[in-house]
């Protein structure tokens, strides 16, 4: 099966009012656990920076390393993780954050990337894109760029996807969901 042939969107489950009353949760979970389901995705994902001079793919604990993993396979190259404070040995960089429904903090191993890598961000979601913020000054601050950035969803009306646009970052989402 491929993208043309496969409903991905109808594999993502809808929770409204979680976690909190007035998010629409959207749950990439069901998507990844059907097996065309994840080859498409993260095909679709991939397709647009084969050429774009990338060298390592970066992903945010947690769900951003189910994507990761795979991205770094499909496109052979290598996946650093960006874990949740507390999770990496030291020594490390941290950020915290504002994300759509809490703060958090987030950090990288100090070594992770080459000086002068071109990174690409993966993430199931870009809401508010506090993450995705935290993520590319983690990068910054170990001597990579994220170059550009590749979600399965995007909530372009939260605001998240323009301004990591704002910052030189070329953004891609598989699927978006306007009004959310
Ligand atoms: O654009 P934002 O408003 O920052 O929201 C997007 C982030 O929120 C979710 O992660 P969450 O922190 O819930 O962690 P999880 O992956 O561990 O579930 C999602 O996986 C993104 O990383
Ligand atoms: N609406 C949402 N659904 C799933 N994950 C999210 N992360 C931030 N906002 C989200």
């Amino acid at each position: 099966m491929d993208a043309s042939t496969i409903d991905i969107e109808k594999l993502v489950r809808v929770i409204p009012d979680y976690p909190k009353t007035g998010i629409i949760f959207r749950d990439v979970t069901t998507l990844f656990a059907d097996a065309d389901g994840l080859r498409v995705t993260i095909e679709a994902m991939a397709a647009p920076f084969r050429d774009a001079g990338i060298d390592l793919i970066v992903g945010v604990d947690a769900r951003g390393f189910i994507i990761g993993g795979a991205m770094g396979m499909a496109m052979g190259k290598g996946f650093v993780p960006i874990r949740k404070r507390g999770k990496l040995p030291p020594e490390v960089y941290r950020e915290e954050y504002t994300l759509e429904y809490g703060t958090s903090e987030v950090e990288i191993n100090v070594n992770a990337v080459p000086k002068g890598a071109r990174v690409l961000l993966v993430d199931d979601l870009i809401a508010t894109g506090g993450t995705a913020m935290a993520a590319v000054k983690l990068v910054e601050r170990v001597g990579g760029t994220v170059a550009a950035a590749s979600f399965t969803i995007d909530l372009p009306d939260i605001g998240g996807s323009k301004l990591l646009r704002a910052q030189g970052v070329e953004v891609f989402s598989v699927l978006s969901y306007p009004g959310d």
